[in-house]
């Protein structure tokens, strides 16, 4: 660019077309200097700008994530309290917290517990618990403050950050359990606490002493400076030990509707952090406060705002497929509205030859294999791979009913993009492009239609069941017996249908017809049995677990899996709701393993399967299962395994977590007991506890005492000793990945899903597909003598006890 003529001092410099005079050059070169060391400085400022800047917000996004999750927390508490405040009777006045009234309240309830008889001898179901109260606080709450001196605070607060169970609690509720507590005295010999009892309070000893029993045996003292009646409160409502005065005692108590007001108060001030933080944030500059505001619930937005994401996404993606070019945007943009996501492990059948089908597929990411039954070939012929892009399903939505062909996922896996058939046939139906000839008939496909499955198709069943009555099933004998009431076996007063019955017959080789009509005419209405659950509505009310029992019906009506109890209809009547379902004869796993002690490895390896098909399932709906243990797992005539009792299980948004504790204590997992929120990785824990159960005969964290198994568990895994001669190394391995304290790191909860799972060496050779396709022969077939038998339950006594009418009416929709 410079092209110097001459260097002498009166030399010219050319630039360009432009001639300078060297000298004036020559005394801008330190300005010129100067400015870019300025220019420089400046640069340098505004990259460490930038970085502290791009930190603040890595550091924004955690937040965000850490206070979204604080949001679904506070949802759930609210959602409990909003609960209590409907539900809680109507009771004339507070009691006064005096030490007298309470000395007299404690003096009514001090009643020696019977010394009970111990049935550990032989193996006991496990109970599950859940937070609903089981009886209501019959007292309103006022967040009162009782005067104290700083040496009774510092020995309260000690003892509560000291206790295994409130430790999680945050520092402000702390200190407001603090002021809350109120002093009362218990004299030598007075019962503080009585065992099976709901609990109302929660106490910190501030002198004396006291002795814990129980099933009237001593379990040890507790003194000043310990929580006590922290269980109850926290968790199963009811009192799992006594405790009695052994001295002269001063105690700090808290009523329990106390402790619910403070967690929720907490959250409260949470929720005005939160819309400080929110209003700040630039995304939401321009908002009103009441938009911002959790009821309007920005959380709404964000999810919107994410799903505005996904919906572009979405579009771009369909977009490029090649069916739709030439489709509007409007139409892709209705289409991106409506469609589903699923993912499909590899091996796994999408869509079977034969099948009805009511579902259009296109393939997000992965492949998937085409086979098809041809004429005269023994096996499906491979057809084709599908890759990213290309769309299948849609014959069985154009007139053909059933489907043409076997779509199969491929390793290691696909997701998939799904239309309904009636969006299908809406948006898309009319494309050219759908109508393909894939050569079927030259290849000499087999496209007649299969024989129907044996049982009736879902449409023929939704239609009988839904005509079906109360009134028209005849009970056979009790299966079992849950909390909220009994499981019946039943039958349909004058069924004629006999497709159950023949599959039962055929599977016993009995074929000949005469024989047949022979077993069903002595049979008579019996040829056809199910399930029915009948649950007691005034209970459901009492412990306050309506919702879970709509939740257990919503789920199993949405659950089509053959890993999972069908569900057929419910009823309801004055006392009860009634679920009627498939029946499984093959009795609990829970009975078979209590038979046989324990699994080897190849049984237990089966059981495990069947399990984790299911929890597939459920999980890829969103779906947190939350009871698995063996009294939940049935076997069907085949000796295959189903899972069964929704109660606990739960829908969650995408990604979110619940705080609701549920579950049996021997398998609830570390997040649970210590109330940090749980997701579908508590299943996962859940996984490795039943690995353990079926190979050792009981579970691996289990004491006569449900606090001392929350102990156990959150001593972790590690703790245990395991591997040993029953479960061996690799087993043992598969365990301890399934169960991480930390549920982000249990096999599974990665990006590999439960393929992880699969993928461990303990399952090395397993005949996935033939488990799926049920050619497996499963290792125990129980023994099942006709659709009426039930030596494969333990007996139970009638139900004596009537329960009153319930006419709330919170079963509408049963
Ligand atoms: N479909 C079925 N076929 C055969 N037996 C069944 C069926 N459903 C339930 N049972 C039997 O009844 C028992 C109790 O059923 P379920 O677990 O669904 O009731 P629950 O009231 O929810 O029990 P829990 O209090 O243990 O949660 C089961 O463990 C099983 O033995
Ligand atoms: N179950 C049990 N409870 C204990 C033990 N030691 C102290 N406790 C306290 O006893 C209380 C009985 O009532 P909760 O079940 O509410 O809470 C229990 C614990 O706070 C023990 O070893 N087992
Ligand atoms: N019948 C048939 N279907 C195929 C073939 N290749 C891919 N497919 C897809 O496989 C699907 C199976 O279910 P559908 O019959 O509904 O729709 C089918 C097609 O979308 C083929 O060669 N023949």
């Amino acid at each position: 660019m410079f092209a110097t003529r001459d260097v002498s001092p009166f030399s010219q410099v050319q630039v360009g077309t432009r001639v300078y005079d060297a000298q004036e050059i020559q005394k801008l070169i330190p300005q010129l200097e100067e400015t870019i060391e300025k220019k420089d400085k400046q640069l340098r400022q505004a990259l460490s700008t930038i970085e502290t800047q791009t930190k603040e917000i890595t550091s924004l996004k955690q937040q965000v994530k850490e206070l979204q999750s604080e949001c679904d927390k506070l949802r759930s508490v609210l959602q409990q309290k909003a609960e209590t405040v409907v539900g809680a009777p109507q009771t004339p006045t507070q009691k006064s917290s005096t030490s007298e009234d309470l000395h007299a309240d404690l003096q009514q309830k001090a009643v020696i517990p019977a010394e009970t008889e111990h049935k550990h001898a032989e193996r006991q179901k496990k109970m599950a618990v859940s937070a609903e109260p089981a009886k209501l606080d019959q007292r309103q709450a006022t967040l009162q403050h009782h005067p104290k001196t700083a040496g009774s605070k510092h020995l309260i607060r000690e003892a509560v950050q000291k206790n295994d169970f409130l430790k999680q609690l945050a520092k402000e509720q702390v200190i407001e359990l603090v002021e809350c507590m109120f002093e009362m005295r218990a004299r030598s010999g007075q019962w503080i606490i009585q065992e099976g009892e709901p609990g109302d309070r929660l106490f910190v000893i501030a002198e004396g002493q006291a002795q814990v029993s129980r099933e009237g045996q001593q379990l040890g003292q507790l003194g000043p400076g310990t929580v006590m009646g922290e269980l109850a409160i926290l968790y199963n409502c009811t009192r799992t030990a006594s405790i009695q005065a052994i001295s002269d005692m001063v105690l700090w108590v808290l009523d329990r509707s106390v402790f619910q007001m403070i967690t929720m108060r907490l959250g409260m001030e949470r929720h005005s952090q939160l819309m400080n933080f929110l209003q700040k944030a630039s995304i939401f500059e321009n908002l009103s406060e009441d938009r911002i505001s959790l009821d309007r619930s920005v959380f709404q937005m964000i999810t919107m705002r994410l799903g505005m994401e996904r919906h572009s996404q979405l579009m771009n993606f369909l977009q490029k497929a090649s069916i739709f070019e030439n489709l509007s945007e409007d139409r892709i943009s209705k289409m991106a509205d409506v469609m589903d996501q699923d993912y499909y492990a590899g091996g796994h059948y999408i869509l079977r030859q034969g099948e009805k089908g009511d579902t259009f597929f296109i393939l997000n990411s992965g492949q998937v294999r085409i086979t098809q039954s041809i004429e005269g070939e023994p096996e499906p012929r491979e057809i084709r791979v599908l890759n990213q892009g290309d769309f299948f399903g849609e014959k069985a939505l154009l007139g053909e009913e059933v489907r043409t062909a076997n779509v199969i996922a491929m390793n290691p896996g696909v997701e998939v993009l799904t239309l309904d058939r009636e969006s299908f046939l809406k948006l898309i139906g009319d494309l050219e492009a759908l109508k393909k000839d894939y050569g079927d008939v030259e290849r000499r496909a087999t496209l007649a239609k299969r024989p129907e499955p044996p049982s009736p198709t879902r449409i023929a069943e939704q239609n009988e069941f839904a005509q079906l009555q109360l009134r028209q099933l005849k009970r056979i004998a009790t299966l079992g017996v849950g909390g909220f009431g009994r499981v019946e076996l039943v039958c349909i007063n004058g069924d004629k249908s006999r497709t159950f019955a023949l599959k039962a017959l055929k599977k016993k080789h009995i074929v000949d017809t005469r024989q047949q009509e022979h077993i069903f005419a002595e049979r008579g209405d019996k040829s056809r049995t199910f399930a029915l659950k009948a649950l007691k509505k005034k209970h459901i009310v009492d412990t306050r677990q309506q919702e879970h029992i709509f939740a257990e019906r919503n789920i199993m009506t949405e659950t089509k899996t053959d890993w999972i109890v069908r569900l057929y209809t419910t009823f309801r009547d004055s006392k009860y709701v009634y679920m009627l379902l498939e029946a499984c004869l093959g009795g609990e796993l829970w009975t078979t393993l209590r038979d046989r002690g324990h699994f080897d490895d190849y049984t237990a390896r089966y059981y495990v399967a069947c399990v984790l098909e299911g929890l597939e399932y459920l999980h890829r709906k969103n779906i947190v299962y939350r009871d698995l243990k063996p009294e939940n797992c049935l076997l069907t005539l085949n000796g295959y395994l189903k899972i069964v009792d929704f109660g606990f299980a739960k829908k969650l948004a995408s990604g979110r977590k619940t705080w609701t504790f549920c579950g049996t204590p021997e398998y609830v997992s570390p997040e649970i007991i210590l109330n940090k929120g749980h997701d579908q990785a508590a299943d996962y824990w859940a996984l490795g506890i039943y690995i353990c159960e079926l190979m050792l005969g009981r579970p691996p964290f289990q004491a006569s005492d449900p606090m001392k198994t929350y102990t156990l568990i959150l001593k972790g895994i590690d703790a245990l000793e395991i591997p040993n001669r029953r479960i061996g190394k690799t087993a043992t391995a598969l365990v301890k990945k399934l169960c991480r304290d930390n549920p982000a790191e249990r096999l599974g909860s990665g990006s590999g899903g439960v393929n992880d799972i699969r993928k461990h060496r303990w399952f090395m050779g397993f005949d996935w597909e033939g488990l799926r396709n049920r050619t497996l022969k499963a290792p125990i077939i129980p023994k099942v003598t006709s659709p009426a038998d039930v030596s494969n339950f333990d007996n139970y006594p009638p139900d004596t006890d009537i329960p009153p009418d319930e006419f709330s009416g919170w079963d509408e929709g049963f």
